[in-house]
């Protein structure tokens, strides 16, 4: 059975004091809950500082929100991987669609981040969606598709089952419409059986796969419950100590 997996992507949110106290009450709250994989993912700066407020051990990892492909260099205002692990961080978020359509990233980019991610044994996790035009259009299936199979590419099996993928439909995120866990399920057993093509049926059995868009306490259960939602990535709801944990504990719940 795959290990549901919560993470919280903070964006450009928080103040240090903040990010400190968020991180450390949520840690509070799911101490003990060892059935579902948690993790945050701070704005870059505040990285170390709630890298070492979790220092204690414990069941809430570090994420980061990007990361650059190159080893170092003249890469103004990029941050390279290793520099990411000196902060402690575990997990990177590739291709959020916020960075494909506003920061204005390609597949390409996504792909060679996520590369370079995995390479330096930090483990990815992968955003796909499609816009709200692109699914009126009747093209979500081909987009999510697409997105995969470039994301993806040049990946084997053995690597692909550490990457977590997250599928967040674009007309969802900070909206307040959340996909119905029937949408939110047909696009995840879609991107499964394409798995199982570009891998094999054990391969996509392995991979997690999270949903992102408006998810919170309310919908948490119901899009949980659907077999191929394994996990969310959690924008606004994942700033309060209160509703993010809540989120875990209805998972750890739902999985126990
Ligand atoms: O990375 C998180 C997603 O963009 C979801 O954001 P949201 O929960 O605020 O809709």
């Amino acid at each position: 059975m795959r290990k549901p997996f919560i993470a919280a992507n903070w964006k450009m949110n928080t103040d240090m004091a903040s990010a400190v106290e968020l991180a450390g009450g949520v840690a509070k709250e799911i101490a003990g809950i060892e059935n579902v994989k948690t993790a945050v993912c701070p704005p870059f700066v505040y990285l170390q500082k709630v890298a070492e407020n979790l220092s204690h051990g414990g069941n809430l990892h570090l994420g980061a929100q990007d990361v650059y492909f190159e080893g170092n260099g003249a890469f103004t205002g990029e941050i390279s991987c290793e520099m990411l692990k000196d902060v402690c961080v575990e997990y990177v978020i590739t291709g959020h669609s916020e960075r494909r359509h506003v920061i204005g990233e390609t597949d390409e980019l996504i792909n060679k981040k996520t590369r370079a991610a995995l390479d330096a044994k930090l483990l990815p996790i992968l955003c796909i969606g499609e816009l709200l035009e692109e699914r009126e259009a009747g093209k979500t299936n081909a987009v999510v598709a697409n997105q995969v199979k470039k994301g993806l590419a040049g990946f084997s099996a053995a690597e692909a089952v550490e990457i977590t993928l997250a599928y967040e439909p674009v007309w969802a995120i900070g909206t307040g419409k959340t996909a119905t866990s029937e949408q939110a399920q047909e696009v995840h057993a879609m991107i499964r059986s394409l798995l199982a093509e570009m891998y094999d049926q054990a391969t996509a059995e392995a991979i997690i796969i999270q949903y992102g868009g408006s998810a919170k306490p309310a919908n948490t259960e119901e899009l949980m419950s659907c077999p191929d939602v394994d996990g969310l990535l959690v924008g606004g709801a994942g700033l309060k100590v209160e509703s993010f944990s809540e989120m875990i504990k209805i998972t750890s719940k739902l999985y126990s």
